[in-house]
């Protein structure tokens, strides 16, 4: 079943290690099968340099249950499937414990939108969920995080910012597929420390960049009038 689509998921998972952005086992991918509704997800705890595609688990989008897989599937899987239900568009789902990302988000600050590198990518600052509350955490906590995540975005186009920061936790970040949110977690965490550095050089918090830049950039890689790279 989804044989494509378990060979795309583990070897996304592979690249987490291969560009730094988790210790141990302390990350997942997943990507979605919209035709038939199924996930297919990372098992957890099961080491990078382990993984196989016969390895990853299908769940159903519906209600998270397991159609194939022997093995438990990660620790994260419902708060991936809240977020698929929330926006069509979404083809994979990425989290990590990066150390930049990780850093703003124990901060429980948002990424600010200081320069071009990030316009690229996010159509202005990532934001920081709100704290989540005990009964929320007491409750389906992986669930909720998800559900918190998608009142963030409440009113907003959650593919212009495909990133968010779980206040005390981590970062989330979505794309089109598995490979996409992967390359797109790169950029946050990249994103992530030029905006550490850049408040550490001024010794302050720092505004957001100008609104008409950050456009421009972000315009120009998406979009009817995109015209980076080649057609
Ligand atoms: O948050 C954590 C650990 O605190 C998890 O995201 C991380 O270890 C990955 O868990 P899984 O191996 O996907 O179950």
């Amino acid at each position: 079943m989804l044989e494509k689509l378990k060979e795309e998921v583990c070897r996304a998972n592979c690249m987490l290690p291969k560009y730094g952005l988790v210790t141990f086992t302390w990350g997942n991918v997943s990507g979605i099968d919209r035709k038939s509704g199924l996930v297919v997800i990372k098992p957890s705890g099961v080491e990078y340099d382990e993984l196989k595609p016969e390895d990853m688990v299908v769940v159903r989008l519906e209600d998270g249950s397991v159609v194939e897989g022997t093995l438990r599937p990660s620790s994260d899987t419902d708060t991936h499937l809240e977020l698929y239900r929330a926006c069509e568009e979404i083809g994979g789902v990425v989290h990590t414990h990066s150390r930049y990302a990780t850093s703003w988000a124990q901060a429980n600050r948002g990424i600010p939108a200081l320069g071009t590198t990030h316009a690229d990518d996010f159509h202005g600052a990532v934001p920081c969920t709100r704290p989540m509350k005990n009964e929320e955490i007491q409750g389906s906590y992986e669930a909720e995080t998800g559900r918190v995540i998608v009142e963030t975005f409440a009113g907003k186009d959650m593919m212009e910012i495909p990133a968010v920061l779980v206040a005390s936790h981590g970062p989330f970040v979505w794309e089109r597929n598995a490979a996409a949110a992967v390359k797109k977690s790169v950029v946050l965490e990249e994103v992530a420390r030029m905006a550490l550095y850049s408040e550490t050089i001024a010794g302050k918090k720092l505004p957001e960049m100008n609104p008409v830049l950050l456009d421009k950039h972000y315009l120009r890689k998406h979009g009817e009038d995109a015209y980076y790279g080649q057609k």
